[in-house]
Formats: C-alpha cells, sequence, structure tokens
C-alpha cells in the first residue's frame, strides 16, 4: 500500500442472486486519490462488486448483500443512510453512455438541483460550468449548453455523463466499463481524463482491457469466480502476479 488515505473499505462482502453466489467474502480498501481497477474474467462479479459500493444492488430484488462497507468509517448499509445521498457522495459512470433526454446544461444541473448545492442561478452557472471544465467538454459545448445532450457523440456523452456526476461534488467515482461503447479516440480522451480525475476523487473502473487498466490504474484488483484473487500494485499485478489464475488471465490463458 502507498501512504494515501483509506476512502472506502471493504470486509467479507458477500452477493447472491437467489441461488447465484456472484461474490465471495471480498475485502478491498480503495485509497483516496487513485485510481483503482477491477479485472477478471466475464462473469467474475466486477460489476456486481462495484454496484455494492454505492447500493446500486439494493434495486434488484433478488441481490442480497452482505458483508461491510465503509466510506470515510461510516458503514453504508446502515439503515439511517440514505442511499440516494449515498449515491450523490459515490457517483457512477455507466457503460452505455446515458445522458438524461433534456439539453447539456440541464443534464449536468440535475444532481446540485435535487441535492440543493446552488442556491441561486449564479451558483448553479458556476457549478455547471465547473464540472464541465473537470470532464474536459467545457470548450467543446460552451456555445450550446441549452442544446439536448443526446446529440453529442459518444465520446462527448460520456465526458457529459462524467461531468453529472461530478457535479454533485461526490468523493468516490465509480466507473462501469466507461470506454466500451466508445471508439479509440473518444477513449483515449475519457482515459485522459480519468488520469485527471484522480487528482480530486477516489476512482474505481472496471475494465475487460487490461491496457486500459495498465494506463489509468494505479491499483488493481483480479477477479475471478466471484473470488478476488490478487490485489495490489498495477505494475506489480501485470509484470509480477503472485496467483497462478493471475497470470493465466493476464498472459491470455483464461479469459
Ligand atoms: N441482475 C442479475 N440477476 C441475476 N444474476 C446476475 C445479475 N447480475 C449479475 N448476475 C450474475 O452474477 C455473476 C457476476 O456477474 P457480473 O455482471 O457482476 O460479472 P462481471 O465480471 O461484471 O461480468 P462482465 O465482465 O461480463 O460484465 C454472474 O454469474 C451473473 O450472471
Amino acid at each position: 500500500m502507498t501512504n494515501k488515505p483509506i476512502k472506502m473499505s471493504a470486509n467479507g462482502v458477500q452477493v447472491w442472486y437467489g441461488d447465484t453466489h456472484a461474490i465471495k467474502d471480498v475485502s478491498v480498501d480503495l485509497e483516496d486519490r487513485t485510481v483503482t481497477a477491477f479485472i477478471g474474467p466475464s462473469g467474475c462479479g466486477k460489476s456486481t462488486f462495484l454496484r455494492c459500493l454505492n447500493r446500486m444492488n439494493d434495486t434488484i430484488d433478488i441481490c442480497r448483500v452482505e458483508g461491510d462497507i465503509h466510506l470515510d468509517g461510516q458503514d453504508i448499509y446502515d439503515r439511517r443512510v440514505d442511499p440516494v445521498q449515498l449515491r450523490a457522495r459515490v457517483g457512477m459512470v455507466f457503460q452505455k453512455p446515458n445522458p438524461f433526454p433534456k439539453s447539456i446544461y440541464d443534464n449536468v444541473a440535475y444532481g446540485p438541483r435535487i441535492h440543493g448545492l446552488a442556491p441561486t442561478r449564479a451558483d448553479l452557472d458556476q457549478l455547471v460550468e465547473e464540472a464541465l471544465r473537470h470532464a474536459a467538454l467545457w470548450e467543446e459545448v460552451k456555445d450550446r449548453l441549452t442544446a439536448p445532450g443526446t446529440g453529442l457523440s459518444g465520446g462527448q456523452q460520456q465526458r457529459l455523463c462524467i461531468a453529472r456526476a461530478i457535479a454533485t461534488q461526490p468523493e468516490v467515482l465509480l466507473m462501469d466499463e466507461p470506454c466500451s461503447a466508445l471508439d479509440p479516440i473518444a477513449t483515449g480522451q475519457v482515459e485522459e481524463l480519468i488520469a485527471n480525475l484522480t487528482k480530486d476523487f477516489c476512482v474505481a473502473i472496471v475494465t475487460h482491457s487490461m491496457q486500459q487498466a495498465a494506463r489509468v490504474s494505479q491499483r488493481t484488483a483480479f477477479f475471478h469466480l466471484g473470488n478476488l484473487v490478487e490485489y495490489g500494485e498495477t505494475g506489480q499485478i501485470f509484470t509480477n502476479p503472485v496467483d497462478k489464475r493471475t497470470e493465466s488471465y493476464i498472459t491470455g490463458r483464461i479469459g
């Protein structure tokens, strides 16, 4: 571990979908201001585990989560925690860009409006501009803020979704294969953006691309059949894995 503080800490997490045991006793600490990549073969539970971190699995009826997950020492599954408030602190970006059918401005203003973060219109304007700048999109959209978000290119839409997620001033950003629907140029822009986000956020990203994990993350967690097999510095995982299963995956023998 480096000496960065721990932002989120998961201990003994188990997840079931009905009888399917999708996550088996997983414990992970996520460092602040660090990108942590979750990698592993299809169906190994990466997305399921990611969704535990902001209680998105609560929305799936047959899903049952056990174990402890803490954000800054607070149990996020405590009955007193409001999942909507939690998701403002632990934002999420999905595989397919999913802007709301609203203007570019309103997409970004949505969260701050719901959470009452901007008392005046000038405050809201400022928050929207900051989020769009932070998401490296401002220069491309500043003259068409009232145009629909759905009219942007795929890569711009994904950066808009990132702007929407950071507009509520979260502490953690979860990204579930955020580049899988993008072309290589848009992927490069989003990866560059992710690298910049590390300055301000704790980021966890699910990716199928080992090259992407190697490019954007400082720490990597390798999942296999619902188990966390290995977790460490990204460089070590890719060049000197301890577990045979990790080695098989990164050399392309399983997956
Ligand atoms: N909504 C759901 N209902 C039932 N089972 C589910 C659901 N979501 C995931 N599962 C099951 O949980 C296991 C883990 O799936 P998950 O999507 O988390 O894996 P993953 O590693 O993210 O896969 P992929 O890389 O293909 O997206 C799989 O067996 C999957 O079929």
